[in-house]
């Protein structure tokens, strides 16, 4: 729910992808690499940012010079993903502040719901000029508290 400080804690509907997994993101063992998760989310995020909220990723870091580093990271793995499996990777806010965002990334299998693996990630919005913390730009703030989902 978004508050008059445009702050909002409860998650709001959930952007969702299919992925398959590959050869590439597995070890020898044919089970996901878990740092090839972080990869896979990151490219949720793009795929949120340029076509869940409608703004450009690439131009958002490469012409208005913003940056979404990452400040703190948690996972939890709860079951294996094999190669060729079909899961659903999901993206909900949990919190929105002035200059972060905490967002809670989820890999699930979407036959039987069991839940992969979850990440809660804090991004913080910076200038790449400086590397410094600035607001959220109103534009992505204004499209993240329209929370509107997008189908997988
Ligand atoms: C990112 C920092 C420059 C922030 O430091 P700064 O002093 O400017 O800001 P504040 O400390 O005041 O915090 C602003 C804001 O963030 C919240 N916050 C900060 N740290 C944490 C934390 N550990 N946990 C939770 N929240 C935190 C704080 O509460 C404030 O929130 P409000 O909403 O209330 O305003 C500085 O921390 C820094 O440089 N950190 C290192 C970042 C880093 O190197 N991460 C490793 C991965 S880098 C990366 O993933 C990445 C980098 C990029 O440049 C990218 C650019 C473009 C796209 C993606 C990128 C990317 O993925």
């Amino acid at each position: 729910m978004a508050t008059s400080a445009g702050e909002t804690e409860a998650p709001q509907a959930e952007f969702q992808r299919a992925r398959m997994i590959r050869f590439s993101d597995c070890d020898p063992a044919g089970i996901v690499f878990y740092p090839q998760y972080f990869v896979m989310l990151n490219g949720l995020v793009e795929d949120w940012v340029s076509e869940g909220l409608g703004i450009g990723y690439h131009a958002l870091i490469s012409e208005r010079r913003i940056g979404l580093p990452t400040v703190r990271l948690e996972a939890d793995f709860r079951a294996v993903s094999r190669m060729g499996d079909r899961v659903t990777l999901g993206l909900a806010v949990e919190r929105l502040g002035s200059r972060s965002m905490t967002l809670v990334l989820r890999c699930f299998d979407p036959a039987s719901g069991e839940l992969r693996m979850q990440v809660k990630q804090v991004l913080v919005t910076t200038s790449l000029e400086s590397h410094r913390a600035v607001e959220i730009p109103q534009d992505l703030r204004t499209a993240i508290l329209r929370g509107a989902p997008s189908p997988a």
